[in-house]
C-alpha cells in the first residue's frame, strides 16, 4: 500500500490575502511513521523549498506583491525609497559644499585691526619728534645688513604681480567692507542673462560692449581722460546718467575670460571710502573693459605737478587730508582684508580725488589682470621709478612694507611739490628722497616746502610730517611703520595742527609759546 506523504507547505511567495478565521477542526490522527527512504525524499524537497526563497522567481514574486501602502507593489516602494535616499545624499553634499564656500568667503571678511604698537606709544613717539629724531631718520646710506621682510612674496620674472592673493583663494566670493554696493546691480544688457548668479552675489555688473560704446560716444577721443600702462581711460555717461571712468585694457588676448572674471571679482569686492570702487566690467571676445566710479577732481599728480597757477589750489591742510585718506585706504588693503592686498604702485597719479577732495586710491589689484606674457608687464612689475622700495628693486621681493616706502615718497612729494625723480634739477637734487634727507641733515627743513603752497605750515607741523615720511622710507623694510601706524601718526599730526590753530585763535602770543613748548 502506497504511503500517503504529507504535501509540502504552500510556498511563502503566495500573495497574502485577507483570511477568514480558520474553522476549528478536530485534530487528525497522527500520521503513521514514514519509512526511511520516504523521510529522505521529504528532507530533499524541504531543502529545495528553502533554496527557492533566494531564487529569482521568488524575489520577483515578493516584489510583485501588493502592499498595504495604497495597494502599491513592493518594488514600487523599494524604488521610491532608493530614489529618496539618493536625493537626500545629494542634498547633504550640496549643503557641505555651500558651507565650505561660506567659510572661504569669511576668510575675506574684514580682519580685526591689528597695529603692532599702541596709540599711546605712537603719540609719545610723535610728541617726542625732535630735530634729532628727524636727522636720525634721515641717516644715509642704509646699514649694509638687509633683513628680508616678513611674509615676502617672490615676484616672478614675467608675471610677478601676484599681490592680489585674494583672487586665488576665492574668485567667486564677494565681501564688502561695509561700503555701499551701489552700481553692482543686476540689470544690464543681454549678457547678464548668462550670469545671473554672479550678479546676485554682488560681484559686479557685467556690461555689454555696446552699452559702454554708447556711454563713451564710441570711445570718442574727446572722452579720453588719459592713458596709463594698463590702457586708455574714457569718461562715460551710462543710461541712468551715472558718470563712470572706463578703462580699456590693452593686450589682453592672453587672459582667459574665466581668469579675468576671477580677478575682477577680487577687485570688485574691495570697498572702502578711500579706494576707487570698481563698478563692473565687460568681457567680450578679446575686449576687456573695467568700469569705475568717476572721480571729479582727477588725480593728485595733476594738481601737484601740472598746474599752471603760481599758487597751488592745494593748501597744506588739504594735502594732509589727502595723505591721511590715502594712508587709510592702503591700511585697509594691508590690514583690513584677509588675505591682504599689496598695491605695488603707490604714486600720485594713482591717488584720485573726488569732488570733495577726498583721496581715493586707484589701480589696486590691477596687476593680475594683465596678460603675463607682455613685456611691459615686466616693466610695470617694478612699480614706478622713484617710488620703488630699494629691497624690491634689488631683489624682486615684495610685501606691504614696499607700499609703505612708496607712501613715504608720496609724503615728500606732497610737502615739496617735487616729483620723486627730476632730471631737470641739479644732480644732488634729482632724487627726492636723497635730497630731502640731506636737507634735514643740514637743518634746512623749511626750505623743502613747496613754493606753490598758499601758506607755509608751522615748523613743528612740518617736522612731524617729514618725520613720518622719513620713517616710511627707512631702508630697512622691517623698521618701517605699518600703514596702520602711519594713519595714527597723521591723525595725531592733524590733531596737533588743530590744537595749534585753536591756541593761535585764542591768543596769538600764547600760541607762540605753545608751539615753542611742543
Ligand atoms: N575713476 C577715474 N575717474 C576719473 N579719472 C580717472 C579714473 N581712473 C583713471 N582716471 C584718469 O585716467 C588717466 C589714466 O589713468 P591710469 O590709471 O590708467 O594711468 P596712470 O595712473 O596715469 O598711469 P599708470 O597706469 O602708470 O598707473 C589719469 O589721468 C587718471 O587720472
Amino acid at each position: 500500500m502506497a504511503t500517503r506523504v504529507k504535501p509540502p507547505p504552500p510556498p511563502p511567495s503566495r500573495p497574502v490575502v485577507a483570511k477568514s478565521p480558520p474553522r476549528r477542526q478536530p485534530h487528525p490522527p497522527p500520521p503513521p511513521p514514514l519509512p526511511r527512504h520516504a523521510l529522505h525524499r521529504q528532507h530533499e524537497r524541504e531543502g529545495e523549498a528553502t533554496k527557492s526563497v533566494w531564487s529569482v522567481g521568488f524575489i520577483n514574486a515578493r516584489l510583485s506583491q501588493r502592499t498595504p501602502v495604497l495597494g502599491l507593489r513592493l518594488w514600487v516602494l523599494v524604488a521610491a525609497a532608493a530614489a529618496a535616499a539618493v536625493v537626500l545624499a545629494l542634498l547633504i553634499v550640496v549643503c557641505l559644499c555651500r558651507r565650505c564656500r561660506r567659510r572661504r568667503c569669511s576668510r575675506l571678511a574684514p580682519a580685526p585691526p591689528h597695529h603692532g604698537r599702541s596709540n599711546r606709544s605712537l603719540k609719545q613717539q610723535q610728541s617726542m619728534a625732535s630735530d634729532k629724531d628727524i636727522e636720525e631718520a634721515a641717516r644715509w646710506p642704509p646699514p649694509p645688513s638687509f633683513q628680508p621682510p616678513i611674509e615676502v612674496i617672490k615676484a616672478e620674472q614675467t608675471a610677478p604681480l601676484i599681490m592680489v592673493e585674494a583672487a586665488r583663494t576665492s574668485g567667486e566670493t564677494a565681501t564688502s567692507s561695509g561700503g555701499s554696493t551701489r552700481g553692482w546691480s543686476t540689470e544690464s544688457g543681454g549678457s547678464d542673462a548668462a550670469e545671473p548668479e554672479a550678479s546676485r552675489r554682488g560681484w559686479g555688473r557685467r556690461y555689454t560692449r555696446r552699452e559702454l560704446e554708447e556711454a563713451t560716444n564710441r570711445f570718442a577721443a574727446e572722452n579720453v581722460l588719459g592713458e596709463g600702462g594698463y590702457g586708455v581711460v574714457y569718461k562715460g555717461i551710462l543710461r541712468d546718467n551715472t558718470a563712470v571712468a572706463i578703462k580699456n585694457l590693452h593686450n589682453n588676448r592672453g587672459q582667459a575670460e574665466k581668469d579675468f572674471k576671477v580677478e575682477v571679482a577680487t577687485i570688485g569686492r574691495v570697498r572702502h571710502k578711500n579706494l576707487v570702487s570698481l563698478l563692473g566690467y565687460c568681457s567680450e571676445g578679446a575686449c576687456r573693459l573695467l568700469v569705475y566710479e568717476y572721480m571729479e577732481n582727477s588725480n593728485l599728480d595733476k594738481w601737484l605737478h601740472h598746474g599752471d597757477d603760481e599758487i597751488s589750489p592745494l593748501t597744506w591742510d588739504m594735502r594732509m587730508h589727502i595723505l591721511l585718506g590715502t594712508a587709510r585706504g592702503l591700511a585697509y588693503l594691508h590690514e583690513g582684508l584677509e588675505p591682504k592686498i599689496v598695491h605695488r604702485d603707490v604714486k600720485s597719479s594713482n591717488i584720485l580725488l573726488d569732488r570733495h577732495w577726498n583721496a581715493r586710491v586707484s589701480d589696486f589689484g590691477l596687476a593680475k589682470l594683465l596678460c603675463s606674457e607682455r613685456s611691459y608687464v615686466t616693466t610695470r612689475v617694478m612699480g614706478t621709478f622713484g617710488y620703488v622700495a630699494p629691497e624690491y628693486a634689488r631683489t624682486g621681493m615684495l610685501n606691504e612694507r614696499s607700499d609703505v616706502y612708496s607712501f613715504g615718497v608720496l609724503i615728500m612729494e606732497i610737502i615739496s611739490g617735487r616729483t620723486p625723480v627730476d632730471y631737470t634739477r641739479p644732480a644732488p637734487e634729482v632724487n627726492l628722497v636723497e635730497w630731502l634727507k640731506r636737507m634735514v641733515a643740514e637743518r634746512r627743513v623749511e626750505e623743502v616746502v613747496d613754493p606753490r603752497l598758499p601758506e607755509t605750515p608751522p615748523p613743528k607741523v612740518l617736522k612731524r610730517a617729514i618725520l613720518a615720511a622719513l620713517r616710511c622710507v627707512d631702508p630697512d623694510g622691517g623698521q618701517r611703520p605699518t600703514m596702520g601706524h602711519v594713519v595714527h601718526m597723521l591723525e595725531d599730526d592733524l590733531k596737533f595742527r588743530d590744537e595749534l590753530q585753536l591756541a593761535r585763535d585764542l591768543s596769538p602770543h600764547a600760541s607762540d609759546s605753545y608751539e615753542y613748548e611742543l
